[in-house]
């Protein structure tokens, strides 16, 4: 049964140290936050998020917000004008009954009536315009303040954990963030309505103010206590509903689709999406039925404030304190104010439930922002030596240190490979060469000049990177190479990359030659093989024209003859670059004129291919393993 579908592995055998599949909260305390959720705290943060989603209007579009907000006074200026003339009406109509003469008196009255009421309801037209016109606007303005904060972040941040967690929560920010300028929009269109009526019935029965505001005040408790019930709910699934995302995407991306297939693993995946579904569920229900018993309080007391105060109302007619007319003045009056009070209630809850993910939103770009690239300005020329010096690095949070007091070298005109057993560091070491990541003790240099006074971006202009796991952008076949930044010589420079890195045979046989779409499952695009695209991103790299070349793993998916083209081009691009070059296939290094061997972190070994396949040592331990292999004949002979 669904209900009873564990997240559990299900093998019989128990392994008592077998982690289970589910995701740290890393998000920030919001339990924290949750138990501040007070009436006390949210009636003082309602004009600080009125004033953010003004603010951030004002920064998106300042005509439209300027009309907004004088749409909204004259709006609350024409309400009160209204009701100070159906006073003047009521009275004059009342009066006419005993003195036909006095239909006339109420004419000018029910003029302005008429006339108040058509000029609202033409500013409420205005009011909604601007107010659809500016909502899409913030929400862009807020995912690009995400977005340029995540770009502009080291990249360390992203090895933080509760980094992701935050990005989450902050995208939900820019979803909502549209609704808040409504919302700010409604909550002071409501107190315009409120302060007009509410003067209204201080004019004619200040006595029943307070009858009035206790109308609301149940309510707007009830809706306080709500908020929390549903808020701690969403805590409680946050867990489930990133499992049912990232089940989502491991379930339908093309990535997984093969193997979801021959491994069989679709029921064992969507058990587990079941699973958590059903515990979102469950928890969500318990939540909307705590809800709906607090609104009943909230209501019910609401109800037993307003029968009071229209006892009041007549209690006040029946002693002769007001006359027929201000009664009538004050039943329209207290209508308009308890629909103020209400809609206060209402859209202020509406306003803090989107400012909750507003806040989310702030923190992750002042977090971000704490994290931002804030190093040197220092502009570096094509290297002539790229160093490490007595380098150690640990990834934030991790329990030890991924290279440890490293030392290495590489200049132009050389190719340095680095060799070394999985999780050795030597992709660590990359990052650091081209100031991906600072060093956490030690020196990275370039020309001297460590990279922590570097400008990153002119840095990164001065770097060509084939990563391990390299983009494969929804672009043209010449985007992918040029990315954006073409050579003097254009489509020259793209050819003379792509013979290089054997991507010209690929764009020969593209429908269009560069101008083909590489992105089949979203634009039609052209498909390409795992070893095509790698051809492309190694092509992206030596047209990149920078000083350090660096490539991890660049012929890992490459048939015998491109890896061959690429090794043998190597010494032709090292020329006038400094390579560096990571490899576990210890034949290509041949082409190296140094290798570094790497182990837990440290470089134990250096030297020429030559001279470490004839020492005694690790490098010679792996070169000897991958000579080992046997013909099934041989293997026969070997087992006789
Ligand atoms: N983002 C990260 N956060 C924490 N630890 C990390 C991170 N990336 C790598 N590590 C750790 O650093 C160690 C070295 O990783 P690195 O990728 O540098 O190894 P590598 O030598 O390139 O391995 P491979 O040959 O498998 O590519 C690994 O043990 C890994 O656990």
């Amino acid at each position: 049964m669904a209900d009873q579908t564990a997240v559990t592995d299900t093998d019989a055998t128990p392994r008592p140290h077998s982690e289970e599949l589910e995701f740290v909260y890393n998000g920030g305390d919001s339990a924290e936050l949750a138990r501040h959720l007070t009436w006390r705290s949210l009636i003082s943060r309602l004009p600080k998020l009125v004033r953010r989603s003004f603010a951030l209007a004002w920064a998106v579009d300042r005509r439209s917000t300027i009309a907004l907000l004088a749409c909204q006074v004259i709006s609350g200026l024409l309400e009160a004008l209204g009701l100070f003339a159906t006073t003047a009406a009521l009275s004059a109509l009342i009066q006419s009954a005993s003195d036909p003469a006095h239909l006339t008196a109420a004419l000018p009255s029910v003029l302005m009536l008429a006339a108040t009421a058509g000029l609202r309801a033409i500013l409420g037209i205005a009011i909604q315009g601007l107010s659809n016109r500016l909502g899409p606007r913030i929400a862009r303005e807020a995912e690009y303040r995400m977005l340029h904060a995540a770009t502009g972040a080291e990249m360390a941040a992203y090895d933080h954990p509760g980094f992701d967690d935050r990005y989450d929560k902050a995208d939900r920010g820019v979803e909502v963030s549209r609704d808040m300028i409504g919302e700010s929009q409604n909550l002071v269109s409501s107190a315009a309505t409120l302060i007009a009526a509410a003067v209204v019935v201080g004019a004619l029965a200040p006595v029943l103010l307070p009858l009035l505001v206790l109308t609301a005040l149940p309510q707007a408790l009830a809706s306080v206590a709500g908020e929390r019930v549903t808020y701690l709910a969403t805590l409680r699934t946050f867990r489930d509903r990133r499992m049912l995302n990232m089940l989502r995407w491991y379930l339908s991306h093309k990535d997984q689709a093969d193997q979801i297939r021959t491994d069989t693993l679709a029921s064992y995946l969507l058990d587990k999406y079941r699973a958590s579904g059903v515990r979102v569920d469950r928890t969500v229900d318990e939540a909307t039925w705590q809800r709906a018993k607090i609104s009943l309080v909230g209501s019910a007391v609401s109800g037993l404030a307003a029968a009071l105060m229209w006892a009041g109302v007549m209690v006040l007619l029946g002693t002769g304190h007001i006359g027929a007319a201000a009664a009538g003045t004050l039943v329209f009056a207290l209508r308009s104010a308890s629909g103020g009070l209400h809609g206060i209630v209402g859209y202020g809850a509406d306003l803090m439930r989107t400012g909750r993910y507003m806040d989310d939103w702030e923190s992750f770009i002042d977090e971000a922002a704490g994290q931002r690239l804030d190093r040197g300005a220092l502009t570096p020329d094509r290297p002539r030596q790229v160093a490490l010096h007595q380098v150690t690095y640990r990834y934030p949070e991790a329990e030890s240190d991924t290279l440890r007091k490293v030392d290495f070298e590489v200049r132009q005109g050389e190719i340095v490979a680095v060799v070394g057993e999985n999780g050795s560091g030597k992709t660590t070491l990359m990052k650091l060469l081209c100031g991906l990541n600072l060093p956490t003790a030690g020196l990275v240099t370039w020309d001297g000049i460590s990279t922590r006074d570097l400008d990153p971006y002119a840095l990164w202009k001065e770097c060509a990177v084939v990563p391990q796991e390299f983009a494969r952008w929804p672009m043209t076949a010449r985007e992918n190479i040029t990315l954006g930044q073409p050579q003097p010589d254009g489509d020259a420079a793209v050819h003379r990359a792509a013979a290089a890195s054997g991507a010209d045979a690929v764009i020969t046989v593209l429908r269009s030659g560069l101008g083909t779409l590489l992105a089949r499952e979203w634009w039609n695009g052209q498909a390409l093989s795992s070893g095509q695209w790698q051809r492309i991103a190694v092509a992206r790299a030596i047209h990149r024209d920078a000083g350090l070349l660096v490539m991890d793993e660049p012929t890992s998916d490459l048939d015998a003859r491109a890896e061959h083209l690429i090794f043998t081009g190597l010494r032709a691009l090292a020329k006038d670059r400094a390579v560096v070059l990571v490899t576990h296939n210890l034949a290509n290094t041949a082409v190296a004129d140094r290798i570094v061997v790497m182990e837990g972190g440290r470089v134990t070994a250096q030297g020429t291919f030559t001279e470490l396949t004839a020492r005694p040592g690790l490098f010679r331990d792996l070169w000897l393993l991958q000579q080992d292999r046997m013909t099934p004949a041989a293997q026969e002979d070997a087992a006789r």
